[in-house]
């Protein structure tokens, strides 16, 4: 696992990464949520999709913030096997709540035996579906300013389009999280620079959102270099 991280973190030398997990995040890593990362490894060993839940840094800091901004609505777009969910859940107080939206129930359900052993599944209610119609429904079932927090990992393509669904579902104050907005670091690239062919694709659409995110009055913003890029965004 350490390798995989070191080669998705845009941001941290090798040495600064390995030196955080060793000395930081594994030692506080909720038993349940290692065994998760471990059964996702193996389960995905070899494919692309191994890359896909967020590192564990990155949970470890949304934890924090969870915690000490007392959410207890939250909504996440994008589950996988559920590492971010489980974190999220962890970090809820025993009446907190998380919806949580994707259109892969498979991949969910091999996460969802360490969210159950880790006593935390009653706070979470999974929406198999596409993400936008599930925003449209929720902002129509009158869930407007209700959300504490939000952590979108789900298509990069339709961050924008999520982003405007999301500010309707945040109350004033609330935070939302929009994970891989470095995208590998391609941001900052060329378009003739060297990429991976599964960079390529998403790298137009993450500039995008994140100048749209700059230039956004609604928001008080931030990306912060933790994992693959992790912007902060504040309603105000
Ligand atoms: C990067 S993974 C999420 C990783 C997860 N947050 C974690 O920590 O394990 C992206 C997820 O978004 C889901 N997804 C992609 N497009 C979607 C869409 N249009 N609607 C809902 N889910 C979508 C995929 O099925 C995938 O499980």
């Amino acid at each position: 696992m350490t390798s995989i991280q070191l080669e998705k973190s845009p941001v941290q030398t090798p040495a600064t990464l390995k030196y955080i997990l060793e000395t930081s995040c594994y030692p506080k890593e909720h038993e349940q949520l290692k065994q998760l990362r471990e059964a996702t490894a193996h389960k995905f060993e070899g494919s692309w999709e191994h890359f896909m839940s967020v590192p564990i840094d990155e949970a470890q800091f949304l934890s924090i913030l969870l915690k000490t901004m007392n959410a207890k609505k939250t909504l996440e777009i994008g589950v996988f096997t559920g590492y971010s969910l489980l974190a999220t859940a962890l970090a809820l107080p025993s009446d907190g709540k998380i919806t949580a939206i994707d259109v892969d129930r498979e991949a969910y359900e091999v996460g969802l035996p360490f969210i159950e052993k880790a006593g935390v599944e009653h706070k979470v209610e999974f929406i198999l579906g596409d993400a936008l119609s599930v925003l449209h429904d929720l902002v129509d079932g009158k869930q407007e300013e209700s959300f504490d927090y939000v952590f979108v990992d789900a298509a990069k393509d339709q961050y924008i389009k999520y982003h405007e669904q999301v500010l309707k579902l945040m109350r004033k104050g609330g935070i939302v999280a929009y994970d891989n907005t470095l995208w590998a670091g391609s941001v900052a690239m060329s378009e003739d620079d060297e990429m991976g062919d599964h960079i390529k694709p998403y790298r137009k659409p993450l500039i995008e959102f994140n100048k749209f995110i700059a230039s956004d009055s609604r928001i008080e913003s931030i990306i912060l270099s933790v994992g693959d890029g992790l912007t902060l965004c504040r309603k105000v």
